[in-house]
């Protein structure tokens, strides 16, 4: 295959001649008429070539197209490091080749869209996209229609594009609608927008292979569709902490290629029935007091988090809860390693060899039948009881622009756990310092009012009598119950299981909601109480919650953060090293 595909010639880029080669994996150029110790070699691996054309090709700002019979052009990813993050950003690089003939042209051009076919299996051909054009700053239709759509088009990926009109409408439409022929599903906004698109792959997954989404034992069923973000959300948070970046173009790329990056998802259910998934953050306390008080003041847009914070900080709120986990294997990883969880991680890739051992390439991953609890050896369950500033289980680092290591910077993103940090009540002050460190790399964790655990599994309760107790919190979940109609989707699209699921759930609701108007004329002059649970963006409707990891349920379109400090060692190395280490291969 190797040989079969290698071609050798002279070219031109401009007025200078080149020596280039295809050999399966890169498309190397190299100055002829130079010593040979000034010669550049420049060196693109064929899974990162975009595009091929023939004649004179630009895209940007618009196509043109200067049609000679002996030119052909080359679009590719480029590299630099982005000032403000630690991740790399992608660019469109461009390289304008002349052949000495039609028929070497036509050679070039063959073999590197042979090459391309072989060695990018995951590349989609059509993707079905999703636009939020009210997430973030309101600007998800240009950003796609201007930065992103120009590079699909000349990677030949055909799009069905809907701009969203409600709330829910992508999460519906992959439930309900047609998706055969779609090889990946776009959002284009935040991680609301992710989370539609999170519970509606995850939900018609289950469904296909008969699968009881309620039962918080049951394996799921990984997912056969990518999901890529283009972020144009408030957050972004899923984005920056597997692309590293966040940048439109950067994303549309890793899409482009068929980049794929596993990703763990956590199930939250309160009493055996699924609330919500989560990727990034299930938080009670200060995080879900941000949310709720963030709610009233969307007409901020990004900045209502900030505002919101600085009011809940200064209310100074502690709750009290029962916190029992299932530790993840100590041997294997730690929250506390203060290693990070890159592109290509060993400790992500030795939980695909465990989580689905009897498969070696991902074609086949989605046919196989496994038990990711079976061969773990089985942890005991850990138990505290006390007052907490805040309770925060997330899945991966949960990096975004406000605090670009995360909520934990050494969790991985496809390892099969959470990570679980318990932030005991604190003198307002040292709860400032907590918060502070997460704008810098000075280490959150190591303060005494704060634990960190790697884990399986969690659950909250209440301690007792505290269930009856009127409190702010259920007020405020009333109102999002109303805002966000939370389980009439199900009613309107489930099976006859989940229709029935629905109902207990919809009279649980009403219960709360009886419970919370008749006490809580009682005691609103009190602290709250009970706090609310923020689930990715989404306050959630119960307290009492059971959360389980799910290793590697879905994949996007990414690789996880590439090394900006390693790309700068590279930058120093000879040509030859310098080819190597850029492709992080
Ligand atoms: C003093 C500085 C404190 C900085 C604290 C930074 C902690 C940042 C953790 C971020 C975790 C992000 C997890 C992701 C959550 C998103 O899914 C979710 C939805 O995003 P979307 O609207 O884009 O769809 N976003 C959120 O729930 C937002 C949570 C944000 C919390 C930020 C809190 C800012 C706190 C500012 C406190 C200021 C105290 C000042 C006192 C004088
Ligand atoms: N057309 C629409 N109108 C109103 N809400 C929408 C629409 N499309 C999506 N949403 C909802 O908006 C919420 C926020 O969207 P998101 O794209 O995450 O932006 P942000 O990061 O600013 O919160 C999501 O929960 C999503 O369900
Ligand atoms: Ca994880």
């Amino acid at each position: 295959m190797e040989t079969d595909l290698r071609l050798e010639s002279s070219l031109w880029i401009g007025n200078k001649r080149y020596r280039a080669v295809l050999t399966g994996w890169h498309l190397k150029w190299t100055e002829a008429d130079k010593k040979n110790g000034d010669k550049k070699t420049v060196s693109v691996p064929v899974a990162e070539v975009v595009g091929v054309e023939n004649g004179r090709v630009e895209i940007l700002p618009q196509k043109s197209v200067e049609d000679t019979d002996k030119d052909f052009t080359v679009f590719y990813i480029k590299r630099s490091r982005s000032r403000s993050t630690y991740g790399l950003l992608w660019s469109l690089g461009r390289t304008q080749f002349s052949c000495p003939s039609r028929v070497l042209r036509d050679q070039w051009t063959n073999h590197l869209r042979t090459a391309l076919k072989t060695h990018s299996p995951l590349r989609p051909h059509r993707l079905l996209v999703f636009i939020n054009p009210f997430g973030g700053k309101k600007k998800g239709r240009e950003i796609y229609h201007s930065l992103v759509a120009p590079l699909f088009e000349l990677a030949g990926i055909s799009s069905h594009v809907i701009v969203t009109e409600r709330a829910n409408q992508a999460r519906d439409h992959l439930l309900k609608k047609d998706l055969t022929g779609f090889d990946g599903v776009v959002c284009v906004g935040g991680d609301g927008m992710f989370s539609e698109v999170l519970h509606g792959l995850i939900g018609r997954t289950q469904q296909e292979a008969g699968l009881c989404e309620t039962d918080p034992a049951v394996t799921l069923q990984p997912c056969p569709l990518h999901i890529g973000i283009i972020p144009a959300g408030s957050t972004d948070c899923v984005c920056y902490a597997t692309v590293g970046v966040i940048d439109p173009v950067s994303s549309a790329l890793h899409i482009i290629i068929g980049d794929s990056q596993p990703l763990d998802v956590c199930s939250v259910h309160h009493a055996s029935t699924l609330v919500r998934y989560s990727v990034s953050l299930v938080g009670y306390g200060f995080y879900g007091d941000v949310l709720a008080e963030s709610e009233k003041h969307r007409w901020m847009g990004p900045l209502r988090y900030d505002y919101s914070g600085t009011v809940v900080y200064l209310s100074n709120r502690s709750y009290a809860g029962i916190v029992q986990y299932l530790p993840a294997d100590p041997l294997l990883s730690s929250p506390k390693d203060k290693t990070r969880c890159l592109s290509g991680c060993n400790v992500c890739s030795r939980s695909t060899e465990r989580l689905f051992p009897h498969t070696s390439d991902s074609g086949s991953l989605y046919s196989s039948h496994f038990s990711q609890y079976s061969n773990d050896s089985e942890g005991e369950w850990v138990s505290v009881e006390g007052r907490f500033r805040c309770v925060s289980i997330t899945c991966m680092s949960s990096s975004c622009a406000r605090s670009p290591l995360g909520l934990s910077p050494s969790a991985h993103l496809a390892d099969g756990t959470g990570d679980l940090i318990l932030v005991w009540d604190t003198h307002p002050l040292s709860f400032l310092k907590f918060l502070y460190r997460h704008t810098s790399t000075q280490d959150q964790f190591d303060l005494p009012f704060v634990e960190v655990h790697r884990v399986k599994a969690v659950r909250f309760s209440l301690p007792d009598g505290r269930e009856e107790e009127v409190h702010e919190g259920i007020g405020e979940l009333n109102r999002a119950i109303e805002e966000r109609e939370y389980v009439d989707t199900v009613s309107r699209n489930g099976s006859q299981q989940q229709l029935a699921q629905s109902v207990v759930e919809r009279e649980t609701m009403n219960e709360h909601k009886t419970v919370a108007s008749i006490l809580c004329g009682l005691c609103c002059k009190k602290t709250p109480a009970v706090s609310v649970w923020n689930c990715d963006g989404e306050i959630l409707p119960f307290t009492e919650i059971f959360c389980r990891i799910h290793g590697q349920l879905v994949r996007l379109y990414a690789r996880g953060i590439e090394d900006g400090a390693a790309m700068q060692n590279c930058s120093q190395e000879s040509d030859k090293n310098k080819s190597r280490c850029i492709t992080y291969k």
